[in-house]
């Protein structure tokens, strides 16, 4: 197999540092540049948390890396509003991209899409590297069809900046391919306090939890007559994500056009 060549966006945050770890624990991954919010100049090896033998150049504009630096993917592992900025930048620049971000909307979606294919590149997006996640959320989708009274509640890290997470919608948004649209709970129920019953897509209610002390949690809670099915996955550790994150690098090389979720491409 060919090295691949990877720009990692974001290399001194927590899902960075691991990204950074897993390339070089990979023989045919190869580390050709990362993009940080600063340190531009600076080598890889020199940035805190990353490993001593990564002599590869950091910049801190995703513009000035791509011109300079010849990639075959890039993995953007930095903040919702910076993931889109930069999918948009690799594709059109014809590179492949995985993206660890969430926070697309369907019009994002569409319009990269367009992009990838107009750039006749692939693109891989997804909401979460963690196998268990997609198995929770592909059983979540199977139970749907039987158990259509659904709550989830996801629970994070207080440092992260979205709600729901990008696991929790894209849970739900799997449900609403295979139940719906329904009303939960009483027709006459009311909220004294605002937000009491979450938010809601399709009549599904999600609920975010932030405390110090979590990583990344969430729970699909389905209700029939008598009886309550809990699926419930928990990342113990940002390492949880990596062989996800590994996979996509790999699928990305082959496929043309956006791929939203890696349920899409786990075999
Ligand atoms: N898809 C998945 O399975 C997972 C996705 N995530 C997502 O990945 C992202 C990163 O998560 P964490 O590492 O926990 O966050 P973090 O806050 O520890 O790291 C983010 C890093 O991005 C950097 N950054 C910010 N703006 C930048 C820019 N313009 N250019 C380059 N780097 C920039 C920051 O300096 C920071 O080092 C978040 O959006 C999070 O929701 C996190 C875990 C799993
Ligand atoms: O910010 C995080 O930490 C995570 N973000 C992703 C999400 O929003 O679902 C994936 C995972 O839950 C960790």
């Amino acid at each position: 197999m060919n090295n691949i060549r990877i720009i990692l966006a974001g290399p001194r945050g927590k899902m960075g540092q691991e990204a950074l770890k897993m390339i070089e624990e990979t023989p045919h991954f190869e580390l050709v540049a990362a993009v940080d919010s600063k340190n531009d100049g600076l080598q890889v090896k020199d940035l805190s948390g990353a490993p001593q033998s990564m002599e590869a150049p950091v910049y801190d504009d995703m513009e000035n890396c791509l011109a300079s630096i010849e990639a075959d993917v890039v993995v953007d592992l930095t903040r919702p509003d910076i993931g889109k900025i930069h999918l948009e930048l690799a594709l059109k620049h014809g590179l492949r991209t995985v993206i660890g971000t969430t926070g697309f909307s369907n019009e994002d979606l569409e319009r990269l899409k367009a992009l990838a294919e107009e750039k006749q590149t692939g693109a891989i997006i997804a909401p979460n590297f963690a196998i268990g996640a997609i198995l929770m959320m592909k059983f979540s989708q199977m139970a749907a069809k039987y158990l259509p009274d659904i709550e989830i509640i996801e629970k994070h890290h207080d440092q992260k900046l979205d709600a729901p997470s990008g696991t929790a919608l894209k849970t739900a948004q799997l449900i609403t391919e295979v139940r719906e649209e329904k009303k939960q709970g009483h027709p006459d129920e009311r909220e004294d306090l605002k937000g009491a019953r979450g938010a809601e897509l399709e009549g599904i209610r999600i609920h975010s939890v932030r405390l110090p002390g979590l990583v990344a949690h969430q729970e699909v809670i389905f209700g029939g007559e008598g009886q309550v099915l809990t699926i419930r996955h928990d990342s113990m550790n940002r390492t949880s994500f990596m062989p996800g994150v590994r996979l996509a690098v790999e699928s990305v090389m082959n496929i043309e056009g956006l791929v939203y979720g890696l349920e899409n491409i786990m075999e």
